[in-house]
């Protein structure tokens, strides 16, 4: 696990960016796992930026995402198929019909994610999977629980990610309740993980999860078991690693 301490949101999206920026660079048909969230929007807004420049060819790229709320339609405003759209497939060259993310529509949970497993598996595997991750220290939804999730599973998401949700909602009634994920054994696959992590918030995630005990119960911790992790987070987030002297 290497991890990049910078100065604020801005630096962490820019290097973000350039790590992500160097793979398609060097492998134009990469697989890129993409994360939704507010935390990655300058890391996308910066890649958008490049390709804007001419200096980023996105045609041939393969795209998976993380995870997708349960019961809403990709042209829902607060879909992760749409965010998707709108902060970075719309803004650059890429093929939409290689970028995957889980179907909200589908009712039949089982279905659905035996169908966006075998989607992930198509692609060859993932050579390089965006993450952020939750103040609870979840990673796409993979809430804490008593065992790490394998496989794309069906979700009850926790309260507290619900509440955190609810600020793009106009009532917390509105905010899903299930969304469709892949599991820790899926992003585990990876072959290189980028996890970026910003704000005072992420600061108990990021200590937890980078040094503490590995465990279910904060799911991002499975990441020390995988061989190629960066994390790029800055001060705030790594204000509790500063304060126990781990960094
Ligand atoms: O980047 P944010 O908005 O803090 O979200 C953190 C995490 O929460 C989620 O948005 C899901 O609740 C994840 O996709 C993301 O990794």
């Amino acid at each position: 696990m290497v991890i990049y301490a910078v100065k604020d949101y801005e630096e962490m999206s820019k290097k973000a960016a350039s790590i992500i920026g160097a793979q398609i660079l060097m492998k134009p048909d990469a697989v890129l796992g993409l994360a939704t969230g507010s935390t990655p929007v300058g890391t996308y807004q910066q890649l958008v930026k490049w390709y804007e420049q001419g200096d980023l060819d996105f045609s041939k790229l393969t795209t998976v995402n993380l995870d997708e709320y349960k019961g809403l339609p990709g042209d829902n405003d607060q879909s992760y198929r749409y965010f998707m759209n709108t902060n970075l497939f719309d803004h650059v060259n890429i093929n939409k019909e290689n970028t995957f993310v889980p179907n909200g529509l589908e009712e039949d949970a089982a279905y659905e994610c035996g169908r966006y497993d075998k989607v992930i598996e198509a692609t060859g595997g993932v050579d390089l999977q965006l993450l952020g991750i939750g103040g609870n220290g979840h990673i796409g939804f993979n809430e804490p629980s008593d065992s790490f999730e394998k496989g794309t599973h069906c979700v009850a998401l926790t309260e507290s990610t619900i509440q955190a949700n609810a600020r793009f909602f106009d009532s917390i009634d509105d905010v899903p309740k299930y969304a469709y994920s892949m599991g820790v054994g899926n992003i585990m696959s990876a072959k290189k993980i980028l996890l970026v992590a910003s704000g005072q918030g992420k600061a108990q995630a990021v200590y937890d999860s980078c040094f503490g005990p590995i465990t279910p119960q904060v799911p991002a911790s499975a990441l020390q078991l995988h061989t190629d992790v960066v994390i790029i987070a800055d001060e705030a987030a790594l204000s509790l690693c500063r304060e126990k002297g781990v960094l």
